[in-house]
């Protein structure tokens, strides 16, 4: 079987670089050892119609990355439009910042359509297909238009709202008759899977059974696969880390001062400003803590040109301000609060010299961060995770100090019981956590989803004639008029 991998964000996987997001993350260890090729976007755009989309093609590891110009005319609709300011929102459940517009809606089908037809070059006859996430929802009933009758599956990487929210995008039931193109769809966790079986049978009226779906496609089964890091490769990578340069710098300024340490994309799902105000509240309620603790806040600069996040960007860089100004010393610092990306090796070390690691998302469909903090920690002096139950990683860190990220006052409380957890305790929290990771690695991830999807195809063919039309998708022509 050859595997042809599909997203929108893509990484070269320069070790000195930060990667973008977890997405790109994950799939690099992935396509460097499996062989597959993984198309995505180059991140530039190009004029014009390209009857033959163009590919630049380079090898990764074992496997092969082939960047595409996605075409000029739709991209920021199809990206900053229909996808992160419509369905990201919705798929996080703030429909209040849902914003929707039939041109986005085209353009997020021109370049779902334009994906279809770049992909035949990389056809063969045993290419199995796999599609990541909510920029391609209509990709999978796309290519099936264009006659491919390969398996194709799905993985959605955020959560799945409640119905009445994905309802709040007008072009829901479309997209979601679409996705029954896909031979699997795959979730974070068993919530958003449960979320989308009740979307089918509510909306849709159609039952799930024993994890499959019967559609005018044929059937499609709905399964949870969690993604995993490379645990092995964090652990070693955080040892190391301790003698970089920035690693080094960065313990020798904290003059014996406990460290916490946030590491997010400057995103509203992220709960930053809630974090931020527990923090606060921690200092005001137990002045004690001022000097002996601060934060290490990395906050990279995530989809700027989109309103909201333009917004949250203001609103934070306002309230560090505030909470600096009103805690802080001619000596101390009680925030760091920085706007850029570091890579995964000296990020790998930062995690290690921090006491706490601070995820507390309002919604995530897993959060990367949480799992790479653990597996980057010292045996022998393992530090405290203080998680959000609502990050799709509290289903298995579930010995982290699980929060309510809109509960500041319990969120303050527990950062100060985590810097003071006795050894044992946070020994036994985290081999706890460890052993999860363990069990659960990217690698396993990716055999498992893969298997899945074999299978799946398999039985749905006993089951049903593969359907080459796909019925549901309106043509690109009826969307437009
Ligand atoms: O590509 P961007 O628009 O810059 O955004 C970065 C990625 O954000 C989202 O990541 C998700 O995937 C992670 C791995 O499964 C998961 O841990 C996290 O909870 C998700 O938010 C998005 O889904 C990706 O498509 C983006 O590339
Ligand atoms: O400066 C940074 C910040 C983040 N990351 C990586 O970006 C990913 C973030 O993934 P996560 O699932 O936590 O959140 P997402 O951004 O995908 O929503 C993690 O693998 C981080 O190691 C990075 O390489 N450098």
């Amino acid at each position: 079987m050859s595997l042809v991998v599909v997203s929108n964000r893509i990484t070269r996987g320069n070790a000195n670089e930060p990667i973008t997001g977890g997405l790109a993350a994950a799939l690099l260890p992935i396509v460097e050892k499996s062989g597959a090729i993984w198309v995505g976007s180059s991140g530039r755009v190009r004029d014009g119609v390209q009857k033959e989309p163009f590919a630049e093609v380079e090898a990764l590891g074992a496997g092969a990355l082939a960047m595409l110009d996605l075409p000029a005319a739709h991209y920021g609709g199809y990206y900053e439009g229909f996808a992160n300011s419509a369905l990201w929102p919705a798929l996080h459940s703030r429909a209040d910042l849902i914003r929707v517009s039939q041109g986005d809606y085209l353009s997020y089908r021109e370049v779902n359509a334009f994906m279809a037809r770049a992909l035949l070059r990389f056809r063969k006859p045993d290419t199995t297909f796999w599609i990541q996430d909510y920029h391609f929802l209509a990709l999978g009933a796309e290519l099936r238009d264009l006659g491919v009758n390969q398996p194709i599956g799905f993985f959605l990487h955020t959560p799945w709202a409640p119905r009445d929210v994905i309802e709040g995008v007008p072009h829901h039931r479309e997209l979601v008759e679409a996705m029954l193109a896909y031979d699997l769809i795959g979730f974070q966790t068993e919530d958003d899977c449960e979320n989308f079986s009740n979307y089918l049978s509510s909306t849709l009226d159609l039952m799930v059974e024993d994890g499959v779906v019967m559609s005018q496609h044929g059937t499609t089964r709905i399964a949870v696969f969690p993604i995993g890091i490379d645990v092995e490769k964090f652990t070693r990578q955080a040892a190391k880390a301790v003698s970089h340069p920035d690693v080094s710098r960065l313990r020798r300024s904290l003059n014996g001062e406990k460290l916490a340490i946030g590491v997010d994309r400057l995103d509203y799902s992220k709960g930053l400003v809630n974090r931020i105000k527990a923090f606060d509240r921690m200092w005001t309620a137990h002045p004690s803590l001022a000097r002996t603790v601060s934060l290490l806040q990395i906050a990279t600069p995530s989809r700027g040109a989109i309103e909201a996040y333009g917004n949250l960007q203001n609103e934070l860089a306002k309230l560090v301000s505030d909470v600096n100004g009103l805690h802080g010393e001619v000596d101390w610092t009680p925030i760091r609060y920085l706007n850029k990306g570091f890579s995964q090796t000296v990020l790998a070390g930062f995690y290690r010299t921090a006491q706490v690691g601070v995820v507390t998302p309002l919604h995530d469909g897993m959060n990367l961060v949480a799992k790479e903090y653990v597996a980057a920690q010292n045996p022998d002096d393992p530090g405290v995770l203080v998680l959000s139950k609502f990050a799709g990683a509290a289903n298995e860190l579930d010995t982290a100090l699980l929060v309510n990220p809109h509960d500041i006052d319990c969120m303050a409380r527990t950062i100060a019981t985590a810097l003071s957890m006795p050894l044992l305790e946070r020994r036994m929290r985290w081999e706890a956590m460890m052993a999860k990771l363990e069990r659960r690695s990217i690698q396993q991830w990716f055999s498992s989803f893969v298997e899945a999807l074999q299978q799946a195809r398999s039985e749905g063919e006993a089951l049903t004639q593969p359907v080459v039309r796909s019925p549901n998708l309106r043509p690109l022509r009826s969307v437009n008029a």
